[in-house]
């Protein structure tokens, strides 16, 4: 049985590390673009390339946290900014509902506007003195003739007919509408999940219409942003979570590249307002998960597929010297786009780089969910800070584990707490029919999915069923559809003359159970030949027709699991070893069993005595 190493020793971090030489990540230096601070997504990383060039709308697909939205953000920063244009709204005296739209180089659109303010208040001041020195004249004459009231009463006639005669020049100030003015870049407009009138715009209700209270209608009109992201990069996560026809707007806009505003709420009187086509010649990132291409507007995906670029993102990278180096760029990345947390130490650093090997769930692979790990390295640096550490150490990182827990794991917890109330896991003694398998939730979280098999003589006359129970039943058919195999050709049992009932014992939603084959195949085993189960037994494994273990996913999840429910073995596919990451705390407290065959799974999980081995010796006779 293979011991696996757990304190993590100086050549280990060395490994870890890509053989970097650095003491703290502050002697890490970082890309100054954000384009080439992107880890592990290189196609990703050309196509955005590539499309800034040709202004080729793009489409980035896959798990969340990969790096889709800083892509798209990277990408506004190639854009030239050179292009940028502000956009202003002048009234229409011809039409006051179809305001008139302008665009001028960055930085100019401030300048006419206070030109229009300044020039307004100039011919405000003067109207101002001549209604002032009118009253004072009206007003000192009327003393004169002792008829003062009479000169008040006429002052204020004359103020409320000035109000209505003269022109307000403030009405005719343009307004800003999309303001480029020192813009470091070209603009990125995150539109995720955003309203009909936060992405195309609206013209705002005016409660006073008439009677000189009213705001004009160029001044109501706000820009969407697809006209903010004009000259820059729209970027939209989850797009199949926009109505259909806010897609088709949205591709009117990219073909046309102008959309005029209208008020978006029909009762307002924003409604009646509709601007000229205001220009919106953006480039449109355009993400989500897989789901997000079933709820996509065909026309708009074609578009993109046509024109544009879709790239599928990674969710691991090759676990490279290479790749290594990138991660400890990351952890430095993330300290400094956090601002507030101290450095990480070398061994600090070792063990998020461990962590991103244990969640990739894959063998020599790193995982690329960053977003996630990201949360670990801020956590961490929480925890170093507030205990005024200069620097965040292995045992911040260790302790930012067990609370930056993703959303599985924690219901994972949860899981666990109430079957322990419930006493649903059995962790001594020994059973018939009863095995302790181990699931995953989600990808990230490990469970014991406790499993009873009970055979009883067929009730139909042809032939016998699979009862299952729970939303596993499918796996639990095809499991029971090899176990039958391997039983009736080395046990020299018909089982199909047989009704097999399998319960799942309090089944959980999201609960995957396609590695719960062995599982299955040793309680029914159990269950025909009477032999007790070990229930300080744990195990995972797919089974061949054959009756060889195959490898599962999440092997340290579902080791993890297995120790926090009190097991004391556990049994996984000799192919997994590999994929076994335990932190240096869960180490060493559990037995594990690496195995090839299901022979060899009985052997550890069946109670010892005469019957194991006679059927052992049964078994081994016909595999070997
Ligand atoms: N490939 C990557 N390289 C470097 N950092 C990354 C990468 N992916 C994610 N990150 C880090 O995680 C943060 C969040 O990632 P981002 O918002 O880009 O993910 P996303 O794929 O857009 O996720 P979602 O679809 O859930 O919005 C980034 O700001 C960055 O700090």
């Amino acid at each position: 049985m293979k011991e696996i190493s757990r304190e993590i020793s100086e050549t280990e971090v060395d490994e870890l590390v890509g053989h970097l030489d650095f003491k703290t990540t502050a002697e890490i230096e970082i890309p100054e673009r954000l384009v080439d601070q992107v880890i592990g997504q290189d196609d990703a990383v050309e196509a955005i390339k590539k499309a800034a060039v040709q202004k080729r709308h793009v489409m980035l697909i896959g798990s969340p946290g990969t790096g889709k939205s800083m892509l798209a953000k990277a990408m506004a920063e190639l854009l030239p900014k050179e292009e940028l244009e502000d956009i202003l709204v002048y009234p229409n005296l011809e039409d006051p509902n179809q305001p008139r739209i302008r665009t001028v180089p960055a930085g100019k659109g401030k300048e006419i506007v206070d030109s229009y303010k300044q020039e307004a208040m100039k011919k405000s001041q003067a109207r101002n003195f001549f209604l002032f020195t009118l009253f004072i004249f009206i007003i000192g004459y009327s003393a004169i003739r002792g008829e003062i009231i009479w000169g008040i009463i006429a002052a204020a006639m004359l103020f409320l007919v000035s109000r209505y005669i003269f022109p307000k020049e403030e009405k005719n100030i343009p307004k800003l509408l999309v303001n480029n003015k020192d813009k470091e870049t070209a603009p990125y407009e995150d539109a995720t999940g955003a309203h009909a009138g936060a992405l195309f715009g609206d013209v705002r209700h005016d409660p006073f219409q008439s009677g000189g209270l009213e705001t004009p209608p160029h001044e109501r009109v706000e820009a969407g942003a697809i006209h903010r992201a004009h000259k820059g990069v729209l970027f939209i996560d989850e797009t199949n979570t926009l109505t259909i026809e806010s897609q088709q707007k949205i591709l009117t806009a990219m073909q046309e590249k102008k959309f005029p505003i209208t008020g978006q709420s029909e009762r307002s009187s924003g409604a009646m307002v509709r601007t000229e086509p205001v220009p919106c010649d953006f480039i449109l990132v355009a993400a989500g998960n897989l789901d997000a291409l079933t709820g996509m507007h065909p026309a708009l995906r074609s578009r993109i597929e046509g024109y544009g670029y879709e790239i599928y993102m990674n969710d691991t990278m090759k676990d490279t010297v290479e790749n290594r180096r990138k991660l400890v760029r990351f952890v430095a990345q993330e300290v400094i786009k956090d601002g507030k947390i101290p450095h990480f130490d070398r061994n600090a650093v070792a063990e998020i780089i461990k962590e991103a090997k244990r969640r990739a769930g894959r063998r020599n692979h790193l995982t690329l969910r960053l977003r996630e790990l990201g949360g670990l390295v801020r956590t961490a640096g929480d925890i170093a800070k507030s205990e005024n550490s200069d620097l965040v150490r292995v045992e911040h990182v260790l302790r930012a584990k067990k609370i930056a827990k993703t959303i599985e794991e924690q219901l994972a917890d949860k899981y666990i707490e109430r079957r322990r109330d419930y006493r649903l896991f059995i962790t001594e003694g020994e059973e018939v029919g009863r095995v302790n398998g181990l699931a995953v939730i989600g990808e990230t979280a490990g469970v014991v999915l406790p499993i009873m098999a009970e055979v009883t003589p067929s009730l139909s006359k042809e032939e016998g069923r699979v009862i299952a129970t729970g939303r596993l039943q499918e796996i639990a058919r095809e499991a029971v559809m090899n176990v039958s195999a391997i039983i009736k050709k080395y046990i020299g049992k018909n089982i199909s003359e047989k009704d097999v009932h399998i319960q799942f014992v309090g089944t959980y939603e999201g609960v995957e159970g396609d590695s719960a084959s062995i599982s299955i195949a040793t309680a029914v085993i159990s269950a025909i030949e009477n032999i007790p189960v070990y229930q300080s037994v744990a195990m995972t494994g797919s089974l061949s027709v054959k009756g060889e273990v195959l490898p599962v996913g999440g092997v340290t999840q579902k080791i993890e699991a297995a120790i926090q429910a009190g097991m004391k073995r556990v049994i996984i596919p000799k192919d997994n070893l590999d994929d076994v990451l335990l932190d240096a705390e869960s180490s060493g407290r559990i037995e594990i069993i690496p195995v090839s065959r299901i022979d060899e799974v009985l052997e550890y999980s069946l109670r010892d005595g005469e019957d194991k081995d006679r059927l052992l010796d049964r078994l081994r006779e016909l595999m070997d």
